[in-house]
């Protein structure tokens, strides 16, 4: 499979000080899904505004399809801020939309036509888009960013802020688009389950440098071990005890402790807490999830805020 995205030792600085890219190098496959997954002011924006001709790094260098001049009638772009205008309606929007990209006549009412039947919006069509709900907007914005058939496609937070409904209703749009069109789709996401159902590949960015990257399956493989959650009074205490034995980490008023074979474990790690007169109150063993592979490579757990920004 070829690179759809190449992009080798970039560096990116705001300013003299803010490093947002350092060293950044990866590969993205065409025809894939990829995604970039980090925590707040890790790069990710910086890379997509690079790799869509918005910024430009100062050093390193970038290629698409094997180019370095980015033609941008290959791209399409759908970014967190709507590009929908709320006073016309979704078939408006679309018929605008593919007039910014030379489409006329016949061929610009099929196209809009076979994007609203694609995206269910056919019946909403004449309606004015300041009545659509979040995830009909989401779908016309998606609907708008491919009317020109880009090759590569990209989506930042794509289902933010929609209902678990829509966004599995966008999930699978995106991959018949992966299928029936052959795109290539760059998404960046906080949702972790988006990312593992969607994803080819994906690569975890922090500090403006690409610190884990691969398949899910081959990233969850690298924590290999399961996560013994742990709430018990003096955890300051229980935390210095465990982590002479065990990885372990403090997340607010919980210890992580990453195991192999943690159900089989659970019994001796109780042992030593009790024996040490720490009282706990509630413990769970989970298997790895995309979740540990950000907590192992980041230091950080991904809070229920922060997913639902
Ligand atoms: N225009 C700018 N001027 C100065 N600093 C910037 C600018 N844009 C980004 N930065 C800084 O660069 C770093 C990377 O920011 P970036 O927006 O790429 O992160 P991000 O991973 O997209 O974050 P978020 O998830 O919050 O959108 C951060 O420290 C940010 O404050």
């Amino acid at each position: 499979m070829k690179n759809a995205v190449e992009m080798k030792n970039v560096m990116k600085t705001y300013g003299k000080n803010v490093i947002a890219l350092n060293n950044l190098s990866l590969i993205m496959k065409e025809g894939e899904i990829s995604s970039l997954l980090g925590p707040n002011g890790s790069g990710k924006s910086t890379t997509i505004r690079m790799l869509t001709s918005l910024a430009y790094p100062d050093e390193g260098e970038i290629l698409i399809f094997g180019n370095k001049k980015i033609d941008k009638r290959l791209i399409g772009c759908v970014s967190q801020s709507s590009g929908i205008d709320s006073m016309e309606t979704g078939r408006e929007n679309l018929t605008l939309q593919g007039r910014i990209y030379g489409l006329k006549g016949k061929k610009l009412k099929e196209r809009v036509d076979e994007l609203l039947r694609v995206f269910h919006l056919q019946e909403d069509a004449d309606r004015l888009s300041k009545n659509y709900s979040g995830g009909m907007r989401r779908k016309l914005d998606l609907a708008m960013g491919i009317i020109h058939r880009p090759k590569l496609l990209f989506l930042d937070e794509p289902t933010t802020g929609l209902d678990p409904e829509a966004r599995k209703e966008l999930w699978n749009t995106i991959k018949r688009l992966q299928h029936t069109e052959g795109m290539t789709v760059i998404l960046t996401t906080h949702y972790m389950e988006e990312a593992d159902e969607l994803s080819d590949w994906i690569a975890f960015i922090n500090d403006g440098t690409i610190v884990a990257e691969g398949t899910a399956e081959e990233l969850k493989s690298k924590v290999g071990k399961d996560t013994v959650t742990i709430t018990c009074d003096k955890q300051a205490q229980a935390y210095s005890i465990l982590q002479a034995s065990y990885k372990t980490l403090e997340d607010k008023d919980q210890l992580l402790v990453m195991i192999e074979e943690g159900e089989q474990k659970l019994a001796g790690i109780l042992e030593k807490l009790r024996g040490n007169q720490i009282n706990v109150s509630s413990v769970t063993v989970s298997k790895p999830d995309l979740g540990d592979v950000y907590l192992l490579y980041t230091g950080k757990k991904l809070s229920a805020e922060e997913e639902a920004e």
